[in-house]
């Protein structure tokens, strides 16, 4: 661990709650670690001799399901070499952690979030653990910033280096408004200056009252960030997605939802959602025309194996390449619908964990 990483040097282990996780986390800083995430896991998967030595590596293996009565838990170790710890710092750790999380469909009926979680973060060099990192405001947010990541590397960044100022706006639409659905809409929100402005957002939910919901709470988001947009409730998923420039889809549906018909030619799409596999929500026919990006190849050879798509490769390869000419650009073709399969990793979990945990600390110095 490098001597900047703090330490926390009590028998006990903290333990961070999700009204300190919410106080701690912020958007900008979750993008600069979901970053380091990506990169770590595509570095570390390139041929040794082609590795970058001054970008972080990492070590995941594929997450372990385990099947209850009324719901599964996932168990998802990782750990990330050297990864900064804020952008434009030269401060860099190694972190292992776990994070055990559960998803309990039936939950919302008894008015439970249907996912909760913990991480755990270790001492990578003694292997103590050093802290509990309540995850479900941390999954939110580390799952939405991971889309905001994709989004932005493969389709806004591009589509601003083709405007004369540098700027673009975006159509958004939501295809379930659940909790994470919310979290994208959020996100998208609070990181405008960074990277699109945010002109429409279009929501759908399969229970209407939950997009109303929603509405009522980016009303009042807007109010509080001084933005100016409009958010429409929208009563079928294809009058949600018409027009839209990015889109979201974070349901626990089966069955596909969103059809190549439904969409404008260049649109990038988020797929989040898993229901009884991950790659449910958009139909056979988009999958047949987009070009799709994973977080984790060794996820996704366990995950997608059902899949039939052209994947063209990692998020966190996209990155490496971006600004080296000597290595072919693997961005999407200019145009066309790109998609971001996310499945959730570990090693994103493991910076935003560490995220979380140095900020407290940094937060309780005087008592520590
Ligand atoms: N990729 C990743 O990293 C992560 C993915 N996820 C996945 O994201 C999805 C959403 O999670 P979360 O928001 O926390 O869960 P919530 O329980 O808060 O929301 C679930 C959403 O899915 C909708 N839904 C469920 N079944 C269907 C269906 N058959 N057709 C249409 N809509 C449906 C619900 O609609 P209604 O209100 O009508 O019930 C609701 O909008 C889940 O599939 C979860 O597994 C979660 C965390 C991380
Ligand atoms: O990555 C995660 O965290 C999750 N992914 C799929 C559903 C449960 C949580």
């Amino acid at each position: 661990m490098s001597k900047h990483a703090a330490t926390n040097t009590r028998s006990r282990p903290m333990f961070i709650d999700e009204d300190q996780v919410k106080q701690l986390l912020d958007w900008n800083e979750a993008r600069y670690a979901i970053e380091q995430s990506f990169v770590s896991v595509s570095n570390q998967a390139r041929d040794p001799v082609a590795r970058f030595a001054d970008q972080p590596v990492s070590s995941q293996p594929a997450r372990t399901f385990v099947q209850a009565e009324g719901g599964v838990l996932l168990c998802m170790p990782g750990f990330v070499g050297q990864h900064r710890l804020a952008s434009g710092s030269s401060d860099r750790a190694s972190t292992l952690a776990c994070k055990l999380i559960t998803s309990f469909r039936k939950n919302a009926s008894i008015g439970l979030p249907s996912i909760n979680g913990e991480v755990f973060v270790f001492n990578s060099t003694t292997g103590k653990l050093e802290a509990i990192v309540e995850a479900n405001h941390l999954t939110g947010i580390r799952t939405a910033t991971a889309s905001l990541v994709a989004t932005d590397h493969l389709f806004l960044r591009p589509a601003r280096a083709r405007t004369p100022d540098g700027t673009v706006s975006i159509q958004l639409g939501i295809v379930g408004c659940g909790f994470q659905g919310m979290m994208h809409a959020i996100g998208f929100v609070r990181t405008q200056a960074a990277l699109a402005r945010v002109r429409v957002i279009r929501l759908w939910n399969r229970t209407p009252g939950r997009a109303t919901q929603l509405k009522e709470v980016l009303t009042e988001e807007a109010k509080k960030t001084g933005s100016n947009y409009s958010v429409f409730v929208c009563d079928t998923v294809e009058d949600c997605c018409r027009d839209c420039d990015v889109i979201v889809t974070a349901t626990g549906s089966s069955e596909p939802l969103v059809y190549r018909s439904f969409l404008k030619p260049n649109v990038h799409i988020n797929a989040v959602g898993a229901g009884e596999f991950h790659h449910a929500e958009l139909a056979q026919d988009v999958y047949d025309e987009c070009q799709v990006y994973i977080d984790h190849q060794e996820g996704a050879r366990k995950e997608l194996a059902t899949l039939r798509s052209n994947i063209v490769g990692e998020v966190g390869e996209v990155i490496l390449r971006e600004n080296r000419p000597q290595e072919e650009s693997l961005l999407p073709k200019p145009g066309g619908i790109s998609v971001f399969q996310s499945l959730g990793m570990a090693t994103e979990d493991v910076t935003v964990g560490r995220l979380v945990y140095e900020k407290y600390l940094k937060a309780h110095s005087d008592q520590m």
